[in-house]
């Protein structure tokens, strides 16, 4: 994919998500791997409205090279990036029910999302929960780098999810499916839910590798 088509696939991506009510205001952030560095949302911009001629372009040291300034999420970006060789996007929203999952005191921070339904299991896996830190601090780095190897998706504690995907697209989707997944867990919250049993996760584990 040329640079210009990444940046195309952000802002596509972004109105979609925003007018979707998946993000609200100027919150959540996403970022792409390019050949020749990352492309990042600008911080304080609203993931409806982005401007590609305006992205935040980084170089593959993550130093600032154009654009408007980046996310202040980039430590929690490079978390993913620097633990995950073929993630190639990490999209960051405050999604309603995976964050209302994240505020949960009785939610196993190691394994936020049950198992309930075969897509999550394909998309994010194992979900856990990383413990708060203020929005944009460096101490998430390395509690992302801890995780991040094993887990492409995470909830921030009283926050919101963050996944990494090996492409723009692949991310986005594996958000959607986690966003999705937390809505059915919140639903049936106090019911009586028939899990995937660990032969079924087994073999999805088996037929789609997460990248
Ligand atoms: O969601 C956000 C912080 O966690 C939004 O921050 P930015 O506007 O800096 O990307
Ligand atoms: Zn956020």
């Amino acid at each position: 994919m040329s640079e210009q088509a990444v940046r195309d696939n952000l802002v596509k991506w972004g109105k979609s998500l925003f007018e979707r009510g998946l993000t609200a205001g100027s919150s959540g952030n996403m970022s792409a791997r390019l050949d020749d560095g990352f492309l990042f949302t600008p911080t304080n911009s609203c993931l409806g409205f982005l401007d590609a001629d305006r992205l935040s372009k980084l170089d593959a040291s993550g130093k600032h090279v154009s654009g408007d300034a980046p996310t202040k999420e980039l430590p929690l970006h490079f978390g993913f990036y620097d633990q995950r060789p073929a993630a190639c996007a990490v999209v960051h929203l405050h999604s309603t029910y995976a964050t209302a999952l994240s505020c949960l005191s009785d939610v196993d921070p190691a394994d936020a999302i049950p198992p309930i339904t075969p897509y999550v299991v394909m998309r994010v896996g194992q979900v856990p929960v990383v413990p708060y830190t203020r929005p944009g601090s460096e101490a998430v780095k390395p509690l992302i780098d801890a995780l991040a190897a094993r887990h492409p998706a995470v909830l921030l504690q009283n926050h919101g999810p963050v996944v990494a995907a090996a492409s723009l697209d692949a991310a986005v989707f594996a958000i959607e499916e986690l966003e999705e997944a937390a809505k059915l867990a919140v639903i049936l919250r106090g019911m009586s839910v028939r899990h995937l049993e660990a032969g079924a996760i087994a073999e999805l584990n088996q037929h789609f590798k997460l990248k």
